[in-house]
């Protein structure tokens, strides 16, 4: 895979000074999905819209499939297909004309095959001769995605996709979105939802404060950061630590009732064996155990603390 989009040194500062974005460096890979997750007021749609050349930018440089997105402003925003957070469509016109309207104002003519494979694609080519005010607020989103792919664009930005739907509506975008993937689109989304990235994405960018604080295969990132606790609850609450057991990472809970067990699930051997053979020798008597997987959101958590929710 090569990169589509290429962002460096990039920084943002709005007049009146907010410094939104600071010297963000980004790498889009040809045919990925890119789920950028960060808090609000973290800087996302800052960051897409300076890629898709809606907002200025103070230092750096966004090139968009080999072309500069400030000097070949045209070529690189050809390439770009945008879906924005609010519904902003023409309630009169038709599903048909307001695609079309879309296609030629990037100067193109013509492309029915091509606008009659989109709508299809979105399940939306039923409804082409239907007022936009007549459709349910899933096919309105839909409507934006097909608008945002009018042009043949390479690379889709959808800027929060299910801010505010229900979750029906976003298990259906999710699998919209696999399938414009499989037809070769690279996707790029805003998220807040930690599980929306952890059900989409292939990599996962975390954004807060203006700056990425990783970029990381899902995968990878889970395995990585995605540690697992065992969660022992004794019969009778004890006083202390076991003694003589300082080399196992144990915590012990408040009121004593709870021992807690963290362990690398990847690695060779997990321990839980030799730690319950030494609580049993120490005299402690177990109630019952459990344990907990530590999610993308604690790692979201852990990654953005301290940091202001605007
Ligand atoms: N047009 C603007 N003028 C001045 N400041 C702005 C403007 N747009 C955004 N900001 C500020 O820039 C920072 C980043 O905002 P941005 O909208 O990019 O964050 P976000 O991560 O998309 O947040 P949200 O999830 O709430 O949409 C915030 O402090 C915001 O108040």
């Amino acid at each position: 895979m090569s990169a589509i989009v290429s962002v460096k040194n990039l920084s943002k500062r709005y007049e009146g000074g907010v410094h939104a974005l600071k010297d963000v460096d980004l790498e889009i890979e040809e045919g990925e999905i890119l789920a950028l997750l960060g808090p609000n007021g973290a800087g996302k749609t800052t960051l897409i819209s300076c890629i898709c050349g809606m907002a200025s930018i103070t230092a750096g440089h966004v090139v968009v499939g080999g072309h500069d997105n400030v000097r070949d402003y045209r070529k690189a925003r050809a390439l770009i297909g945008l879906v924005p957070q609010e519904i902003n469509l023409q309630p009169f016109e038709t599903v048909m004309n307001t695609v079309r309207f879309t296609r030629g104002l990037f100067g193109k003519r013509g492309g029915a095959e091509h606008i009659e494979r989109v709508l299809r694609s979105l399940s939306l080519w039923d409804k082409r001769d239907v007022q936009i005010r007549a459709l349910s607020g899933g096919m309105k989103r839909r409507v934006l995605i097909a608008k945002a792919l009018s042009h043949e664009p390479k690379v889709l930005f959808l800027d929060e996709p299910t801010a505010g739907v229900d979750v029906g509506l976003r298990k259906e975008m999710w699998s919209t979105v696999a399938e414009l993937r499989a037809h070769g689109v690279t996707v790029i989304l805003t998220t807040h939802y930690i599980e929306e990235a952890e059900a989409m994405a292939d990599r996962i960018g975390i954004i807060s404060g203006g700056e990425i604080k990783l970029v990381r295969d899902k995968a990878a990132l889970m395995r990585e950061l995605g540690r697992k606790r065992l969660v022992i609850e004794l019969t009778e609450p004890a006083a202390h630590l076991p003694e003589g057991m300082d080399d196992t990472p144990l915590e012990l809970g408040e009121a004593g009732r709870e021992l807690t067990y963290t362990y690398d699930p990847g690695g060779d051997g997990t321990g839980i064996t030799r730690l319950l053979t030494g609580l049993r020798e120490r005299g402690y008597k177990v109630r019952d155990v459990r344990t907990e997987q530590s999610s993308l959101e604690d790692i979201f958590v852990d990654l953005t603390a301290g940091e202001d929710r605007t």
